[in-house]
C-alpha cells in the first residue's frame, strides 16, 4: 500500500531521498530522517563503477599533507621530503679491510720487523718504514708510510717475545700489491654525495645511512591521521558477552591493525549507533582530529544505512562514488569533506568483515601511502596459477588465496582459502594475496581460453 502511495505521488528515487533527507521541524541534530522506512529508495542512485575507476578517483583526492622535521630514530617507514648529503666521507681515513699487517708493497714478500699496532678507534703512532710492518685490525686507520695490508693468514710468525705478548718479526708469504685490502677515504660514501633522495621510503638501512652521515633530523612528509569507526546497533565490544541479536565488532580491530601495520597513526572512534544523530556526532568529533575517516557498515541499501545521507546532508560532503563493480565490496563509498577549512577524505567500507578488509587493502592503504608522499603507492601485482579451478562470479572477484612459490617455478601457485562469502572472516585467515578474478560475463574470447580452467594464469596482488 505504501508503495502504491509513493507511485501515485509520482516520486522518483532522487526525490524520495530528498524528502527523507530534508524533513524539517524535527527535534534532531541531524537533518536526515531515517524513520520513514517506506520512502527509502528501492534502487541505489550510485552508478556501479570499475575498481580501476574507483582507485583513480581515490588517488586523485589523496593529496600530500605537508612536511615536518622528524628525528631520524623515529623516521622508520616515513617518506623523505628532501635530499640528504654526506657532510663527511666514509671511511674518513684509509682503513684496513683485513686483520693483518700494514706494509710497504715495494718491500715485496719475505721478512718484516713488527713496529707496534693500529687498532680500530685509535690513531696509529708508528710510521711504516722499509723492512717494517704494523699489526692492524679490520677497520683501523692505515699507518702513514704503508700502502698495502697483508691478511694474517698469509704470514708466519718468525719471532715473538718470550712472554708471547708481542710479535717481533713475521714472514710475508705473498707479494703485496699497492692498495691491497685498503678502503680509501670516501670509497663507501664520498664527501658531499647524495645518500638519500626526496621520496625515499625510510627503512632500517636508510636510518643507518642517516646515522652514518650524522644527519639526525630530517624533513619528512606528514602522515595522515586516520579515524576508524564501526557502525551498527548490533555491535558490541569484543570483551562483551553476546546478548540476543548482537555480534562482536571485529572490523574495528582488523581495520585498525591493518592500517597500523602499514605504519599509520590511527584513532579508534568506537561504534556509532544506527541513528543519524549518533553518526553525525561521531563524524563531527572525528573531523576535529583526523585527516581520514574509515567506517565500516551502513553503506548499502538498508533503512539504517545512513552514512552517505548524513555526510551529504549535514556535512556537505562530496560523495565521489557509492558503488563499485567488485566482489566483495560492492557498496564501498568514497567522499571528500571540507570541514573547518580543511579537506578530509572518507572511506565508507562495507560492513561484511571480508568486504571491509579487502576494500581497505585496495583503496585505503594506497591512498594513505600517497598522502604520506610515497611515490610507490600502488599494490604489488604478480601473475599466479590456480591450484584448482574456481567458479567465476558476475562481479570481478578478489578471491583470498595463499600464494606459494614451489620448487624453481617463478610463477606462484594460488590456493583458495575456501568459502568466499564476505561474512566469513575465516577466508582471510592465512591469506597472503588477493587473486584478481575476472567477471564471469567477460567473453571467453578476451582471454583465448576457458576462464575457469585449472592452472590458468591470474593476476594476484600481495597483501602482506
Ligand atoms: N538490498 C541490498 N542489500 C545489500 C546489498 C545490495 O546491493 N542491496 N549489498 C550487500 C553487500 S554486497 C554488502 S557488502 C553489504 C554491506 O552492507 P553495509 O555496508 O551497509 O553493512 P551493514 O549492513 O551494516 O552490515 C553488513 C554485515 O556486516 C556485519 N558487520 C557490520 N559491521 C561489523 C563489524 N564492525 N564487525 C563485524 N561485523 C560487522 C553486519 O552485522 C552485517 O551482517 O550489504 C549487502 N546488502
Ligand atoms: O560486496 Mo559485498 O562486499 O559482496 O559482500
Amino acid at each position: 500500500m505504501i508503495q502504491n502511495s509513493i507511485e501515485e505521488q509520482g516520486l522518483d528515487d532522487m526525490e524520495l531521498i530528498s524528502r527523507i533527507q530534508f524533513d524539517i521541524g524535527r527535534k534532531q541534530l541531524c537533518q536526515v530522517d531515517a524513520t520513514r522506512v517506506a520512502y527509502r529508495p528501492r534502487k541505489s542512485t550510485y552508478p556501479l563503477i570499475s575498481v580501476e575507476e574507483a582507485l583513480n578517483i581515490v588517488l586523485q583526492d589523496a593529496n600530500i599533507l605537508g612536511t615536518e622535521m622528524v628525528h631520524f630514530k623515529k623516521s622508520i617507514g616515513r617518506i623523505l621530503a628532501e635530499d640528504v648529503f654526506a657532510k663527511d666521507p666514509l671511511p674518513p681515513f684509509p682503513a684496513s679491510i683485513k686483520d693483518g699487517y700494514a706494509v710497504l708493497a715495494s718491500d715485496g714478500d719475505g721478512m718484516r720487523l713488527v713496529a707496534g699496532d693500529s687498532t680500530a678507534g685509535d690513531v696509529p703512532k708508528n710510521k711504516v718504514m722499509p723492512g717494517y710492518c704494523v699489526r692492524i685490525n679490520t677497520g683501523a686507520p692505515l699507518p702513514s708510510g704503508a700502502d698495502a695490508v697483508i691478511q694474517v693468514e698469509d704470514t708466519l710468525l718468525e719471532r715473538g717475545s718470550e712472554d708471547g705478548r708481542e710479535e717481533l718479526e713475521i714472514k710475508i708469504m705473498t707479494v703485496p700489491k699497492p692498495g691491497q685490502d685498503i678502503r680509501p677515504v670516501g670509497s663507501d660514501i664520498a664527501k658531499g654525495e647524495m645518500i638519500l633522495s626526496k621520496g625515499q621510503n625510510l627503512g632500517p638501512a636508510e636510518l643507518g645511512l642517516l646515522a652514518t652521515v650524522g644527519v639526525t633530523s630530517i624533513l619528512c612528509y606528514q602522515q595522515p591521521i586516520v579515524g576508524v569507526m564501526s557502525t551498527g546497533n548490533e555491535l558490541v565490544e569484543p570483551t562483551e558477552d553476546l546478548q540476543e541479536g548482537k555480534i562482536r565488532d571485529s572490523n574495528r580491530t582488523t581495520l585498525i591493525s591493518q592500517i597500523e601495520e602499514h605504519g599509520y597513526h590511527v584513532i579508534d572512534l568506537g561504534i556509532a549507533k544506527d541513528t543519524p544523530d549518533a553518526v553525525l556526532a561521531l563524524f563531527k568529533q572525528a573531523l576535529q582530529s583526523v585527516d581520514v575517516i574509515v567506517t565500516s557498515g551502513g553503506v548499502s541499501m538498508g533503512e539504517k544505512d545512513l552514512l552517505k545521507h548524513v555526510l551529504e546532508t549535514d556535512l556537505k560532503a562530496n560523495i565521489k562514488f557509492g558503488r563499485v563493480f567488485m566482489k566483495p565490496g560492492k557498496p564501498t563509498a568514497f567522499a571528500t569533506i571540507e570541514y573547518n577549512n580543511k579537506k578530509h577524505i572518507f572511506f565508507g567500507l562495507p560492513g561484511n568483515p571480508v568486504s571491509s578488509i579487502v576494500t581497505c587493502n585496495l583503496y585505503v592503504i594506497p591512498a594513505l601511502a600517497k598522502m604520506s608522499g610515497n611515490p610507490l603507492h600502488q599494490r604489488t601485482i604478480v601473475k599466479a596459477k590456480l591450484e584448482k579451478s574456481v567458479y567465476l562470479d558476475p562481479r570481478p572477484e578478489y578471491h583470498r588465496v595463499v600464494l606459494q612459490w614451489l620448487h624453481d617455478d617463478p610463477v606462484p601457485v594460488a590456493s583458495s582459502t575456501g568459502n568466499q562469502i564476505s561474512s566469513r572472516l575465516l577466508s582471510m585467515r592465512t591469506a597472503n594475496a588477493l587473486l584478481m578474478l575476472p567477471s564471469k560475463n567477460r567473453r571467453a574470447a578476451d582471454d583465448g581460453e576457458g576462464l575457469s580452467r585449472r592452472r590458468h594464469d591470474y593476476r594476484s596482488f600481495v597483501i602482506s
